[in-house]
Parts: C-alpha cells; structure tokens; sequence
C-alpha cells in the first residue's frame, strides 16, 4: 500500500517528529492502528524494537506485546533494522495491538483483608461476583447481596473489565461493601421494587428465557471430516459436545484482545468456564475478514515466509496429530496430550453472529466459518509474564523438540502458556502453531534459544523419543486426517527430523541444532538453508527427492561433525 492510499488526518501531522537526526538517513514511513493513521520519521537504521517503542511512546500506547506488519509480513525481529525489511519512505506499516486479555484485581473488603484475581477482560463484574462465590468462600463473606467499588463508583453487574482497563498492564483495585439489601430493611423495599420494574421494562428475568431459546437456534456447529473414517478420539467429542451445549444457552463467543487473527473463546453452558478456542480460517492475519485490519495478502503468503493464508487451521491441527504421546502413537494408546503439551485441537466449522462479519451476517451458510478448535487450557499466564529462569530444563526441552520437529516459525514466549499447580511447579503448555512447517525455514525464530536451559543436553528419555519419530509416518498420518502436505512443507518436515535426530545423536544441544535452523540476522542464511541450496545445486537434472534428502544428509553430518570439533 502507497502513502497516496491512505487519507492522512491532518491533525495527526503534528505528531511527525525528528529529534536529533542526520536529515539526509530519515524516511518518511506510516504507522497505522486501529484504523488511524499517523505519519512517523524514522531511520533506515532505527531498529523494529525502537520505532514500535518511539510510536507507542507518542501515542501513549503502554504495553510491548505488539505487532508490527509490513508488506503481510511481520517484523518479528526486533533487534532487525528498518531497512532490513525493506521499508522504504512513504510506506505503511501497521500495528497489531495486543491487550492482555487478562486483567489483574485486588478486592478489599470493608474489614481490610486484599484478596487478588486475574479475571479476563471480557467477563462482567457479574461474573467476578460469581466467581468470588465459588472459589473465594472461604476467604471473603459474601452472604447476601454484596456491591463493589471502584474509585468510589459502584459497578453495575454487566459493567465490563475491558470497558473500565484499557492499560495492558493494569492493576484495577476493587471495594467490597455488604449490600443495602442485607443492611437496612427501607432500602431492602426500595430494592425489591427496583427490580419489579427492571422485569416491566424488558431488561429482567421475562426476558431471559426467549432470548436463550433464540439463540439456540441461531448458531451451527458442527466437527469436519475430510476422510469419514476418522474417527475422533472421545476426549475431542467432549470439547465439541461442552462447545455446541455453550452456544445452545445462549453463551456468545468472546473474541480475544491477544490475536492477530480472530481468537474465539467458546464457553461452557454455565457461562462461567471456556472449554475451547476456536480460529476461523477467513479471520487470519492477511485474510478477507482479520478483525485486525490487516490488508489482505496480495500473494496468498502468511504473515511468515512460507505460509499461506488461510492455512493456519490445518498446521494448529496438523501440530496435535504429530506431537505424539512417549507411550507411542496416539491412535495406539488414545492418550489426549502428547509429548509436549500441544492442546488437543480439531477442525470444525460454526456459524455465529458474534464471529467477524464486515459485510454483514444472516442465518445463512456462507456466513459459516471453518477454523481449528482447541481445548481452552486453564493457565496463570504466558511466559511473556515470567522470567525463563523459572522453567525446568525438562518443560523447556518438550517445547524445543516440538519447535524443531515442525520449524515453527511463530515460537514468541507469548505462545507458550504456563500453570502452576498446588506444589508451585510450572508446567508449559505450547499454543499457537498456524506457522507450523512452513514451506522454507527463512522465518523461523524461537525465542527459548536464549534460555538457558536450551544449551542443556537432552535427557536420555528425550532422546529415545526423539530417535523414534519418523517423518514418513508422520507424513502419511497428516494424510490419513485429511491434510495432502504440500511438498515444500513435507520436505521441511523431513529435513527438520533429520537434523534434530542427528543432532542429538552427537549430543548437540537445543541451542546447537536450534542456531542451525534459525538465521542469525535477517538477511544472512541459516546454516540449514545453506545445507538445502548446497544440496540443490549438486543435484543433476531428472534426480528425485529420495536423492536429493540424501545429499541434504550427507551434507548436514558433515557441518555438525566440524561443529562439535
Ligand atoms: N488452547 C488455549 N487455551 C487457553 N488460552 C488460549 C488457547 N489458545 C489461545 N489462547 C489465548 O488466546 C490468545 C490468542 O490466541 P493465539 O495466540 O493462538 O492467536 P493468534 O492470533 O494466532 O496470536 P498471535 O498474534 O500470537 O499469532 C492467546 O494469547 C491466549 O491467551
């Protein structure tokens, strides 16, 4: 997209700054959010981390979990310059915000005992109340009515989180107080009569039941089946059953503030609990109906080199099928979770209002979305949210092994999700791979390669699991469930199991095999590319690809050999 597409407001002219700088490097680039666009000056030579930082800083934007996208790719590393992506004068970049979709609150109560939550920004101040009930009986009194305060105003039960915290990293502090209704016998009338005259005018409990049987109607969701003979696995029937019954009770789909896709969390039929999270195949990042805005990709090409739009619901499925359990092939023991926590995830198709529809919506099937659905993990955050310092080597290598298996090009610590349970233990749970074996290895990054648990040697139990994966198995399982792998994409998966397996067969740690995989900088090849374009240009005219992976064999012992001189 050219400047001359995009209608500059000139009041945001003013915002054009240049502090300091040799005018002759700056360029004039554009930022939009939001819908809004800001003209910014920046250097050839600035880094992605400070030009997200200089425009979030002017605009007041807090927060340093945004995307920047340029050109339907996104500028993922943010120690790489400018320029290195391209960017010239006049062009426009977009910004992903992300809002954390959970929000941190401390409740007082009138006695002065603090009580903390994490509650997401899409619940009410209802649920909260609820939510307190349940998990908080022993800690607070909440007999009877009780009210809740913010800076002085009382929250009325339908008042949304996100409608009163819209800083990413806010702490919003909450006063309990024992209700008129339990306190002073007058105003308990007053209330009763307040509430008698909620049901006349439509908004209480008359109303409730017809707007539920509504909505039963008024949604479609069903699993897909590319092969019928796939049977799904029963713990997959439960996500979906505990999905459709959700939907049934009139419980929308709430859309995450974290994605730069359309994220959906599907809710049980209490509408206290999220049983899974569903992403449709059109809201993409660079899809026809991304809720972010995100121009539609001119080429097909995803958000990451070697992916394509409208692809990324397969890879999140495709990701499950191949993180086998260490007992063996899920097929064999029917286990849900697999070696390295993927969540169990299927593809479905649904059709909701609630879901992106720019064009509008009817009851009708080409409003219907395809996406993956993927069981909702209970967490205590992402490891955005904690030093790695607090993982054990053993959680960390489960996630490396999954990374390198399927060259997951999208592997930020946004992506891993953790849980603490009672012995303060963490576990991770990796979310997240629409980016899974893409077609090339150019964009894969993975942030644990700093970690310093990545420059461990696996264990011998990882190890044993790693010589027992087999790409050609794994290709004709993605198969069987109904996924054709492009050639590229096999390929990749192909050569990826060979490096890792013969990684660990000379001891290589996930940092070693890892800075094979993942380029240094931007614009110089990783060690694997040059192995692939090495084996490429020995190959003469009519040999296949049996010869052509076993000249990439050859090729990647004879690097990892003088790497562990
Ligand atoms: N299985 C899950 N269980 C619990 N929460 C989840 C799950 N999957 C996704 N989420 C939540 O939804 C948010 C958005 O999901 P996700 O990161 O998959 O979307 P995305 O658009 O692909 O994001 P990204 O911008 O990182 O590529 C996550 O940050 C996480 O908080």
């Amino acid at each position: 997209m050219s400047a001359a597409e995009v209608a500059v407001r000139p009041a945001l002219k003013e915002l054009v700054q240049w502090q300091g700088r040799c005018p002759g490097e700056s360029i004039l680039i554009y930022i939009t959010v939001g819908g809004a666009v800001t003209p910014m000056r920046v250097s050839e030579s600035d880094s992605i981390a400070s030009v997200k930082m200089r425009f979030q800083t002017c605009k007041g934007i807090s927060g340093n979990r945004h995307k920047l996208v340029y050109d339907g790719r996104e500028l993922a590393r943010n120690d790489a310059l400018i320029k290195d992506y391209g960017v010239n004068g006049s062009n426009v970049l977009h910004l992903v915000l992300r809002l954390s979709d959970m929000i941190f609150i401390v409740v007082r109560t009138a006695g002065g005992k603090e009580f903390e939550f994490q509650i997401d920004r899409h619940r009410n101040v209802g649920y909260l109340k609820q939510h307190i009930k349940k998990k908080g009986r022993d800690l607070i009194d909440l007999e009877g009515c009780q009210e809740l305060f913010c800076d002085g105003e009382e929250l009325h039960d339908q008042t949304l989180f996100g409608d009163f915290c819209y800083a990413d990293d806010g702490v919003i502090h909450l006063v309990v107080q024992k209700s008129a209704k339990v306190d002073a016998k007058p105003v308990h009338k007053d209330l009763e009569l307040s509430v008698v005259a909620d049901d006349v005018s439509g908004v209480g409990g008359n109303h409730v039941t017809p707007k539920i049987q509504q909505h039963s109607v008024d949604f479609w969701f069903e699993p897909v089946f590319v092969n019928p003979n796939v049977n799904l696995f029963p713990f997959l029937w439960d996500m979906i059953g505990s999905t459709f019954d959700g939907l049934k009770q009139g419980n929308h789909p709430i859309r995450s503030s974290e994605g730069t896709g359309g994220s959906y969390f599907m809710q049980d039929s209490t509408g206290m609990e999220y049983v899974s999270v569903f992403k449709p195949i059109d809201e993409e990042p660079n899809a026809v109906n991304n809720p972010q805005g995100l121009p539609v990709s001119s080429n097909g090409e995803g958000l990451k080199r070697g992916t394509r739009v409208g692809e990324g619901a397969v890879r999140e499925v495709a990701a499950y099928i191949l993180d086998h359990p260490r007992a063996g092939p899920r097929l064999e023991t029917g286990e849900a979770i697999g070696f390295a926590g993927v969540p169990p995830t299927a593809m479905v198709q649904c059709l909701h209002q609630d879901f992106n529809h720019p064009d509008g919506f009817d009851f009708s099937p080409e409003h219907s979305k395809v996406g993956s659905l993927q069981m909702f993990m209970k967490n205590d955050g992402n490891c955005e949210d904690l030093g790695p310092g607090a993982f054990s080597v053993e959680e960390v290598h489960k996630i490396t092994v999954l990374d390198l298996r399927m060259a997951n090009a999208d592997r930020h610590a946004g992506n891993i999700l953790f849980r603490k349970d009672a012995d303060g233990r963490i576990f991770l749970i990796p979310i997240d791979h629409g980016y899974c074996l893409p077609e090339n290895f150019e964009d894969c990054t993975f942030d644990w390669l700093y970690w310093r648990q990545a420059r461990q040697p696996y264990s011998p139990d990882t190890v044993e699991y790693i010589k027992s994966l087999d790409a050609e198995r794994d290709i004709e399982l993605l198969k069987y469930y109904g996924w054709d792998v492009p050639v590229e994409c096999a390929r990749t998966l192909r050569i990826s199991t060979i490096l890792l397996q013969k990684g660990v067969e000379r001891g290589l740690t996930p940092y070693d095999i890892g800075s094979i995989m993942c380029r240094e900088d931007l614009n110089k090849k990783s060690v694997i590319e040059e192995i692939i374009c090495e084996a490429q240009e020995s190959l003469l005219p009519g040999m296949g690809e049996s010869v052509f992976l076993e000249s990439v064999s050859q090729i990647i012992d004879s690097r990892i050999d003088k790497l562990s001189k």
